[in-house]
């Protein structure tokens, strides 16, 4: 069977990526390759999921025939782009799209490391491991309508798909892409709140996590706006406001503000 999907770093982003195509059949096992340096990853993605493994970069890079994935950290992606640099790309029958996933790394360099393959840089996040994330996509200058329609059914096999032009990539980044630790520790600091209000912890995790999702979904489906269901919720003299007057005197919406700020700041340092 012909190598279709090249994955290179079967880690949190990889895995999740790995695990819909498949699930989804957007790829048979038999059609993806990945590579890691880490053994037990290997060997764990080979069982789980059926795909051939490799810990050689270089052999993922020349099989995959229509996406090769880049799912390491950016500090990894010079050694990786030095590694591959002595393949003849150019020279090769397919030619396969490069996505790449990793925070900060700007299309000028991608390109620069590919010669000049197509590449598509894009943003996921974790929900996509349960098909609810959302990802951002920007196509650099050799792409062609077929590259964007491989990169669109690829992200939509893990959630909602938004294209952004590059220069909001850093922001997308700080916001959905690191978002999810955010939301995360909102639930954890709900649930926090309402044990040191005496409640269970089991029950307290539990109105936490069911308070985000409900409010979310809630949101999603009627499209109503954040400020008029905070208004729908907080009666005159009631509890709410109680709890949004502290909320508003501890900076809470300009903590958030300057989390997706920083996280944008760090994702430009990245691509440096
Ligand atoms: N974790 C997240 O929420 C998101 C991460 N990203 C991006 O995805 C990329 C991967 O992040 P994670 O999956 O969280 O990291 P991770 O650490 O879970 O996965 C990276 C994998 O790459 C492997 N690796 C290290 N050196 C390698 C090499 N030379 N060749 C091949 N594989 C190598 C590691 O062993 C590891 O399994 C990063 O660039 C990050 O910016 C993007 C969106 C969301
Ligand atoms: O923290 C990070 O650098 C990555 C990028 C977005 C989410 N995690």
């Amino acid at each position: 069977m012909t190598i279709k999907f090249g994955l290179i770093g079967g880690g949190v982003m990889g895995e999740a990526l790995l695990s819909r195509l498949i699930a989804r059949g957007i790829y048979q096992s038999s059609e993806v390759i990945v590579s890691e340096p880490l053994s037990s990853r290997l060997d764990f993605l080979k069982q789980q999921y059926g795909v051939a493994v490799t810990t050689d970069n270089s052999q993922v890079f020349t099989e995959a025939k229509e996406v090769l994935f880049l799912a390491v950290k950016p500090q990894v992606f010079s050694a990786i782009a030095q590694e591959l640099a002595n393949i003849d790309i150019l020279n090769r029958e397919h030619s396969p799209l490069i996505i790449s996933i990793l925070a900060g790394v700007p299309l000028s360099q991608l390109e620069a490391a590919f010669g000049q393959l197509p590449v598509i840089r894009a943003m996921p996040n974790t929900p996509a491991t349960v098909g609810a994330g959302v990802t951002a996509i920007c196509s650099g200058a050799y792409t062609s309508p077929k590259h964007h329609q491989i990169a669109q059914q690829i992200f939509s096999a893990v959630g909602e798909v938004v294209e952004v032009s590059e220069g909001l990539m850093d922001a997308v980044t700080g916001l959905s892409g690191s978002g999810p630790a955010y939301v995360a520790l909102l639930v954890e600091a709900l649930a926090d709140g309402g044990v040191s209000a005496g409640l269970p912890r089991a029950i307290a995790n539990q109105l936490a996590l069911q308070t985000v999702l409900g409010t979310a979904k809630l949101l999603h489906e009627t499209k109503m706006h954040p400020a008029e269901l905070k208004d729908r919720v907080t009666s005159p003299g009631g509890t709410t406001i109680a709890g949004i007057a502290k909320l508003e005197k501890a900076g809470f919406r300009s903590a958030l503000i300057e989390a997706v700020k920083a996280a944008t700041e760090r994702s430009q340092e990245l691509g440096k």
